[in-house]
C-alpha cells in the first residue's frame, strides 16, 4: 500500500518519488527490510513502467488509455512483483487483487486478477520476446528497456557520435540504480583519508576519479567528512569534469575562476579545492536564491578568500562589467534535460518530452556566450551537460565554434589519460553509464582565441 501510494502521488501530484518516499514509508509505519521491499516495489515499477505497459497491453483488448489510473498503477505493481522480484506468482496475484479490492472495488479487482494471471503464464524472457515489434526497431527497444520512443532515438544518435552501437545496453543501464559515490574535496581531504574513514561502510576506491570513494553500504549523511563538508556525494564523471577544467593547461595568469551555474554546488566544491591548491579563487554564480544557499554552504569551509557566491542570471552576470574579460577558467554546467541521470530518478523519463529540448539549447548557447565574454583571451571554458542529447552537446559546441572566438583546448598529462576512454573524435568527451559506470555527462573544453 505504501508503494502504491508513492505511484499515485507521482502520477496525480507530479511528485518526485525520491522526495516523497521517506515520509510515505513513515506514514505507513514501514521500516527495515519491509521499507527496502516497498522502495524496490515503487522505484522498480516506476522505472520499468513502459515495459509493464507493453506487457499489459498484450493481456487485454482494452486500450491502455481507457484503464483507470489507479487500476493501471496496481497492475504495474503486480507485474513488477511477478516479472522482476522474487515474489511467488500466486502471492503477488493474491496480494495485488486484494489491494485492488480495498482501493478500487470488486469490478476492477476481477479485471486485475484476469490480467495478472495472464502475466504469470509466461516468463520474463517470453514477455521480452512478445513485446518486440519486428517492423519498428526503436519501439521494440523502447518497450524492452522501458523508455519513451523519442528518448531511444536521441540516445541512438548520441551513441553513434561515439561509434557505439549497443543501444539496448546503454538504455538498460538507466534501470540500474547507481552506487553511492563520494568525492574527496581537494585541499580539504583525500580519497585515501576518506577510504580509511569509511572502512565499515565497505568503501572501495573509485574506478575512474582519483578523488572518488564508492560506498558498499550505509548512509553517506552519517559520515563525518560529509557532515563537515570535506567530502560530498558526487558522481565520478562530475568529479572528473571539474578536474579536467582545473587541470587543462593555460598560458599566463591563472588566478580567477568562475562557475556560472553552480547550484547545488557539487562541481563548485571540487573547483574551489583545486583553486585552493593551484593558487586561484572561485566565484560561484547561481540563478536561484535557495540553490545559491546550498552552494554557499558547500563552499563555506574554503573561506571567502578562496570562494565567493553570487546570485543572479548567468547570462547577465557573465556579460557584466564585473566579469567581462576577467576570468581564466569558467565552468558552464548548463541547465539541461538531465537525460544523463535517468538512473537516479525513477519517474524522470516519463516527465520529459522532446519539446523541452529547443528552449534548453537556446539557454545553453546564451550561457556559453556569456561565459566567453567573462573569459580573458587564452582562458578556457568547460561546457558540461548531464545529458547526451546532441542538441544540448555537439550542436551547442558547433554553434559556439562557429559564432564565438573559440578553439578546442586539449588535455595533457594524467587527466588526459583518465578521460581518454570518453574522448570523441570531435575532441569532446561523453561518459556513459553502461560503459563507464557514471552518469552520461558531456564535456567540451574550449579556449578563447588570443586575438579575440
Ligand atoms: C546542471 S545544474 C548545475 C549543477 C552544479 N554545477 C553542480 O555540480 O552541483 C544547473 C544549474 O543552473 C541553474 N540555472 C538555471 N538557469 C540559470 C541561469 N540563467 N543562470 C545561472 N544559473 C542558472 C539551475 O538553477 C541549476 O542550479
Amino acid at each position: 500500500m505504501a508503494a502504491l501510494d508513492v505511484l499515485v502521488q507521482v502520477r496525480e501530484d507530479e511528485a518526485y518519488a525520491n522526495l516523497i518516499l521517506d515520509r510515505t514509508l513513515k506514514a505507513y509505519e514501514v521500516t527495515g527490510r519491509d521499507a527496502a521491499f516497498a522502495t524496490e516495489l515503487a522505484y522498480g515499477t516506476l522505472r520499468l513502467q513502459g515495459f509493464y505497459d507493453a506487457v499489459i497491453e498484450l493481456c487485454t483488448p482494452k486500450p491502455l488509455s481507457t484503464i483507470d489510473g489507479l487500476v493501471l498503477d496496481i497492475l504495474r505493481l503486480g507485474a513488477h512483483q511477478i516479472l522482476s522480484m522474487r515474489v511467488p506468482a500466486h502471492a503477488a496475484v493474491a496480494q495485488t487483487v486484494d489491494m485492488a479490492r480495498q482501493t478500487a472495488s470488486a469490478g476492477p479487482a476481477k479485471f486485475v486478477n484476469a490480467i495478472l494471471r495472464r502475466i504469470t503464464e509466461r516468463s520474463l524472457e517470453q514477455w521480452q520476446r512478445a513485446i518486440q515489434d519486428p517492423s519498428d526497431q526503436e519501439q521494440s527497444v523502447a518497450n524492452l528497456t522501458s523508455h519513451p520512443k523519442w528518448m531511444v532515438s536521441e540516445f541512438s544518435k548520441a551513441l553513434a557520435e561515439g561509434d557505439r552501437s549497443d543501444l539496448a545496453g546503454a538504455l538498460a543501464a538507466n534501470n540500474i540504480p547507481p552506487k553511492v559515490t563520494l568525492a574527496a574535496r581537494p585541499g580539504l581531504t583525500t580519497a585515501e583519508k576518506l577510504l580509511a574513514q569509511t572502512k565499515d561502510l565497505a568503501a572501495t576506491p573509485g574506478a575512474l576519479a582519483p578523488t572518488a570513494v564508492v560506498l558498499g553500504k550505509g548512509d553517506p549523511r552519517r559520515i563525518e567528512a560529509v557532515v563537515n563538508r570535506q567530502a560530498a556525494v558526487a558522481d565520478e564523471a562530475s568529479q572528473l569534469v571539474a578536474m579536467a577544467l582545473a587541470k587543462v593547461e593555460i598560458a599566463g595568469e591563472d588566478l580567477r575562476w568562475l562557475d556560472l551555474c553552480a547550484g547545488p554546488g557539487g562541481k563548485a566544491g571540487m573547483l574551489a579545492g583545486f583553486a585552493k591548491q593551484q593558487g586561484a579563487s572561485l566565484v560561484a554564480n547561481e540563478l536561484h536564491e535557495h540553490r545559491a544557499k546550498l552552494v554557499a554552504n558547500t563552499l563555506a569551509p574554503f573561506g571567502p578568500s578562496i570562494a565567493k557566491v553570487h546570485v543572479g542570471d548567468g547570462v547577465e552576470f557573465g556579460k557584466s562589467e564585473y566579469c567581462e574579460g576577467k576570468f581564466d577558467r569558467v565552468l558552464v554546467d548548463a541547465p539541461c534535460s538531465g537525460l544523463g541521470a535517468l538512473r537516479r530518478r525513477p519517474e524522470a523519463r516519463w516527465r520529459k518530452s522532446l519539446t523541452d529540448i529547443p528552449p534548453l539549447h537556446e539557454l545553453q548557447t546564451e550561457l556559453l556566450a556569456a561565459a566567453v565574454t567573462a573569459l580573458r583571451p587564452g582562458g578556457v571554458v568547460g561546457y558540461v551537460t548531464c545529458s547526451p542529447v546532441l542538441a544540448e552537446t555537439k550542436e551547442v559546441v558547433e554553434w559556439a565554434l562557429a559564432n564565438l572566438p573559440l578553439e578546442r583546448a586539449a588535455l595533457t598529462g594524467d587527466i588526459a589519460k583518465l578521460l581518454a576512454p570518453m574522448k570523441l573524435s570531435s575532441g569532446d568527451y561523453q561518459f556513459w553509464p553502461d560503459r563507464d559506470g557514471t552518469d552520461a555527462l558531456f564535456l567540451s573544453l574550449l579556449r578563447k582565441r588570443e586575438e579575440a
